[in-house]
């Protein structure tokens, strides 16, 4: 029953940044948002890769002075600040990954898709400019609800005749597998570091979906402990809303994590070790449209989709509940986007 995969190991921490690619493949990131919560953190990380040569910041606010602030740290990277609509294309240009963490976060007793009616347009927006400007950089949607965000861009990206978008385009679902390793490794007192639990679905409520069964190294739970490790995980952007009492959501843990997401994508993009990371993304691994799962990176986004892999039953009824919600918040993305457009 508790059959795990052969491939290779989902699960790299940050604070082991071993880049084999060399300076001469470094690339340009962007980040969208960059003066938020998510952004300033964010920008810090990608600041200190070796694998960046470009660092351009764009929001509609405060970018110049997070941007000299970054300018002054001894790394490589070169930091530009953009700030409004009139300096996006500039942002935009050349760039090889954007990161696009721009748009309000919950307060205590929001669901992600309350935010659908703020976000929706500012993702739309920037989409449109990223096909526009930078069609064949891949595209990193952090901005919540992501299970609607990332079909909005991907509808963008059809009516604007973007070729090949389903291997670059990408919903950043790494906090839920980060979240994942770092509970179940501390209820079974397992080396973090060592920890991989891939987390597939999407990214809200019951779409999060934690394959223990499938752990690297394995664990072994009783079901009462499994299932509420399980709500934990899916609980546990809320648990940080409910923490920061209307002061926003996850920042930090998603700063690293996103920049985990962009590690890997980097190393993989410039030709260097296969990666893997759980992230949304076109799919036809099930009925949705879109799954989250584990994905083999390589030189033009997605290599190959490694599907969901062979699951206990518990975790099959998880997939089979998650369903309906995850193909309404599909349509909602597309049918928004059809609505929309002009
Ligand atoms: N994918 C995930 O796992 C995950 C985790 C945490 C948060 N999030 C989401 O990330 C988003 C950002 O969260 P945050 O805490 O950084 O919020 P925040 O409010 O602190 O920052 C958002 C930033 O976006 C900027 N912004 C707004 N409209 C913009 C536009 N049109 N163009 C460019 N920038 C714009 C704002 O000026 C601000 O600096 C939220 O939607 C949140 O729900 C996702
Ligand atoms: O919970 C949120 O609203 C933010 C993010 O999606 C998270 O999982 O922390």
């Amino acid at each position: 029953m508790f059959s795990r995969l052969a491939r290779p190991a989902i699960s790299k921490c940050i604070t082991q940044r071993t880049f084999t690619t060399s300076s001469k493949d470094s690339a340009k990131v962007a980040v969208l948002g960059a003066s938020g919560g998510i952004g300033q953190p964010l920008s810090l990380l990608l600041k200190t890769s070796p694998a960046i040569s470009q660092l351009s910041l764009y929001d509609i606010a405060h970018t110049p002075g997070v941007a000299a602030d970054l300018s002054h740290i001894e790394t490589p990277a070169k930091v530009s600040g953009h700030m409004g609509p009139d300096e996006l294309d500039a942002c935009l240009e050349g760039a090889d990954v954007v990161l696009i963490p721009a748009g309000v976060p919950r307060k205590p007793g929001m669901t992600r898709d309350d935010l659908f009616n703020t976000n929706a347009s500012i993702v739309l927006n920037l989409a449109k400019a990223c096909a526009r400007v930078c069609p064949n950089a891949i595209l990193g949607i952090i901005t919540n609800p992501v299970n609607s965000t990332v079909p909005i861009a991907a509808e963008v990206y059809k009516k604007m005749g973007v070729k090949g978008w389903e291997k670059r385009l990408f919903g950043v679902t790494t906090l839920d597998a980060v979240r994942a390793n770092t509970f179940i490794a501390a209820a079974r007192g397992v080396d973090v570091s060592k920890m991989g639990v891939p987390v597939i679905g999407g990214h809200s409520g019951v779409t999060i979906i934690p394959v223990i069964s499938q752990a690297t190294p394995t664990v072994s739970f009783p079901m009462e402990e499994r299932k509420a490790l399980t709500e934990r995980i899916q609980n546990a952007g809320t648990e940080v809303v409910e923490a920061k009492a209307g002061a926003g959501s996850a920042t930090l843990s998603m700063a690293f994590a996103a920049a985990r997401f962009a590690d890997k994508l980097l190393e993989a993009l410039a030709g260097g070790i296969e990666q893997v990371e759980c992230a949304y993304v076109k799919s036809d691994q099930t009925d949705a449209t879109y799954f989250a799962n584990p994905i083999l990176l390589g030189k033009n986004g997605v290599e190959k989709n490694l599907g969901v892999g062979q699951m206990i039953e518990y975790e099959v009824g998880l997939v089979s509940a998650a369903m309906d919600e995850l193909k309404s918040n599909i349509k909602k993305g597309e049918d928004f986007v059809a609505k929309n457009w002009s």
